[in-house]
């Protein structure tokens, strides 16, 4: 059995489907996200992957003719509830994309925008506060902060991707998803990603789609594989590199196909 005990567990997911329009996408997912771990989705392009991470905080609602059934929960509360406040939840489940997006904002802006929105800081000097702690976890102040009101845009590729993880972390998130994070980075900036990603584990749960199996390899400590819109399996990263117990599996980790 896969299942994991559920307090363990920071999020579920049962009997996840979701269609496009006629087309279905996923079929029957069921997935249990570890708190405090990095949960690693892997398989080859178009399976399902971001699919299955866009669930894990709504943001499929705002995809046209998107629909998602079964049950997904955040401890034990179940996030499709119609009661649930979206934004809310979106600043439990934060998200980092594939390509950095800072907002055309100073450095500083960027991280105190979601603080300021969710009302986190009563005087200037906690703002100052939540931006200097936010932009230290994500491994960027040292080179930032000498030059706080200067645009965001500004910076290297990677910088802007350790800006965009201060963002997120700004508004105390439980959980963090990442679509491919490291995609348009070089092997340098890729480096500091990932070191960051094994760091953050230790306050934050972590959801990252891969293309890289050296990568989940690398940062994760669970691993799950996705063949075409089906959860194939999942379990401990060691265990699905080292004895996948299903050939698909076993093809794609060997790179056979993908
Ligand atoms: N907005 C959308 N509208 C219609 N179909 C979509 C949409 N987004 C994804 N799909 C389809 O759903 C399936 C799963 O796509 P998804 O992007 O989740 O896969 P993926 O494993 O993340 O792929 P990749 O690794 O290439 O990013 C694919 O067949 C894709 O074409």
């Amino acid at each position: 059995m896969n299942a994991i005990s559920p307090s363990l567990a920071k999020m579920h997911g049962r009997k996840v489907t979701v269609h496009y329009g006629q087309k279905q996408a996923l079929f029957d997912v069921d997935l249990d996200v570890p708190e405090r771990m990095v949960t690693a989705l892997i398989g080859p392009s178009g399976c399902g992957k971001s699919t299955f991470l866009r669930c894990l905080n709504r943001m499929n609602d705002v995809i046209d003719g998107c629909k998602v059934g079964g049950e997904i929960t955040l401890d034990g509360q179940d996030i499709y509830d119609q009661k649930l406040d979206v934004v809310m939840l979106r600043a439990r489940i934060g998200m980092v994309f594939q390509k950095p997006n800072p907002f055309p904002k100073s450095i500083y802006d960027n991280v105190a925008y979601g603080p300021r929105i969710h009302g986190m800081a009563g005087t200037k000097g906690e703002l100052d506060e939540i931006v200097r702690s936010s932009l230290e976890k994500a491994g960027l102040w040292n080179e930032v902060k000498e030059r706080l009101d200067q645009p965001g845009t500004g910076l290297s590729g990677g910088q802007q991707q350790r800006l965009c993880i201060a963002r997120a972390i700004a508004v105390s998130p439980e959980v963090i998803l990442m679509d491919e994070p490291c995609s348009a980075l070089d092997p340098i900036a890729t480096a500091k990603i990932e070191e960051l990603i094994d760091e953050l584990r230790e306050n934050f749960t972590i959801v990252i789609v891969t293309h890289s199996m050296q990568q989940a390899a690398r940062v994760s400590q669970k691993t799950a594989f996705f063949h075409l819109g089906h959860l194939i399996e999942w379990g401990d990263t060691e265990q699905i590199f080292t004895s996948p117990k299903d050939e698909r599996t076993q093809g794609y980790i060997t790179g056979r196909f993908g």
